[in-house]
């Protein structure tokens, strides 16, 4: 059964106050919207998909630039409650099956949208949920009045599933319906009218964003989910009179030395740069301007501790760094043990999450006829 996606999105936000309406509002960094949108433009299963909005928004929603982002979205104008909204994302759909999400749902998770559409295949409807596990109270002027049994009780969430007749049918005797109570979601319309709704396992993450504190538990289990980074670093310096190199801390006897302004520790510097560039915190140059004479020797540990404390400032931990050199001479594996040791030991992390390693460019350019080294370094940055 082909599946279309309407996801509302006209709804105020008033609950969760913030000037824009929540949809609108960034969640670690991109709107909310996008977030929910994306959700369900990259699952293999959606064949077509539908924003219901506010025509108030249509300032924010241009500077969204959804066209491009989402080739083939379509956008339809919403109504004064959530049920409007969905009647006139339903008007618009072409599919025999379609599900509907609240586009305050950022966080839904792809195998969700999976066991909604499965469900699919035997009943007309079919909706995620979580069962109720705290114990249930009424209340009244701050004191308990009563318990309920939570047996059997659900928490609702989206997106909601549905052959789309039966629910277009359904919503449609609502409507008419002048003296009907605003249904909460398109559950309870179709019951209304008769349609068996299947449960199917919800997920904790799938929240709702409803009020202000949402944002930060969904921010939290976002950068739980997904923030994992890769870096990469490259640098290169000549070779000078002198007798020997700093490679990734470990001096080197050698006939020549490096040129640089500090001590010119290639391979250190392609891991800095890898950790800035995770970062995306400029490179060494820019913390450590060649320009400014207090650098001039400097140990270029300094700058790889830099660039780790700034990581773990901002969050995050190494997971991992690898590092080529590239040259001629001098030979790398009889020190490549001790570098790695000294690299894990600034990165504090295990000797097995680093390596050092080299190889030659086969004696073609300039680490071939040993005018200077060259590295390269990718390193792995995971939120804490
Ligand atoms: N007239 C409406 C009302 C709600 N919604 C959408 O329905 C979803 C769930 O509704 P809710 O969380 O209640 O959102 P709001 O109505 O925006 O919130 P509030 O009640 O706090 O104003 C949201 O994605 C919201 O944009 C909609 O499309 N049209
Ligand atoms: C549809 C819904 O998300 C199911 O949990 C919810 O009912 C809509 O939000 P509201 O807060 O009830 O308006």
């Amino acid at each position: 059964m082909n599946i279309t996606a309407i996801i509302v999105a006209a709804g105020r936000g008033l609950r969760a106050g913030g000037g824009l309406p929540k949809q609108f509002r960034p969640l670690a960094g991109t709107p909310v919207l996008l977030r929910t949108l994306a959700a369900f433009a990259d699952h293999p299963r959606i064949d077509a998909l539908i924003l219901v909005t506010n025509p108030d928004d249509a300032e924010t929603l241009a500077a969204l630039d959804l066209e491009a982002r989402f080739p083939g979205l379509r956008q339809v104008h919403g109504g004064a409650d959530r049920a409007a909204s969905v009647r006139a994302g339903l008007e618009a759909v072409e599919t025999a099956g379609v599900l509907i999400h609240d586009a305050a749902r950022p966080l839904v998770a792809a195998d969700l949208i999976d066991r909604v559409i499965d469900a699919l295949d035997s009943a007309p409807g079919a909706a995620p949920a979580l069962p109720v596990t705290d114990a249930l109270w009424t209340g009244r002027d701050d004191l308990v009045s009563g318990t309920r049994d939570r047996a059997g009780l659900f928490r609702a969430q989206t997106p909601q599933g549905f052959a789309t007749a039966a629910l277009r049918a359904a919503h449609l005797a609502r409507a008419a319906q002048t003296d009907a109570p605003p249904a909460a979601d398109d559950v309870e319309v179709a019951r209304a009218a008769g349609l068996d709704v299947r449960i199917v396992a919800g997920d904790e993450t799938n929240l709702k964003l409803t009020t202000g504190a949402d944002f930060a538990r969904a921010a939290k289990l976002l950068g739980d989910r997904v923030d994992i980074r890769t870096g990469n670093g490259f640098d290169v310096h000549r070779f000078g009179p002198g007798d020997g190199v700093i490679l990734c801390g470990v001096r080197v006897d050698h006939d020549r030395a490096l040129v640089g302004h500090s001590d010119a520790d290639v391979g250190m510097h392609a891991i800095t740069d890898a950790i800035y560039g995770a970062l995306g915190a400029g490179d060494i140059g820019r913390h450590f301007p060649p320009s400014d004479p207090q650098w001039r020797g400097m140990a270029s540990e300094r700058f790889l501790d830099h660039a780790v404390a700034l990581a773990a400032e901002r969050g995050f931990r190494l997971s991992n760094a690898d590092c080529t050199l590239i040259c001629e001479h001098p030979k790398i594996g009889p020190h490549a043990a001790a570098m790695t040791k000294e690299i894990a030991r600034i990165l504090r992390i295990e000797e097995d999450r680093v390596s050092v390693k080299a190889t030659t460019s086969e004696r073609l350019g300039f680490t071939g006829r040993e005018e200077g080294i060259a590295a390269m370094a990718t390193v792995t940055l995971i939120a804490e």
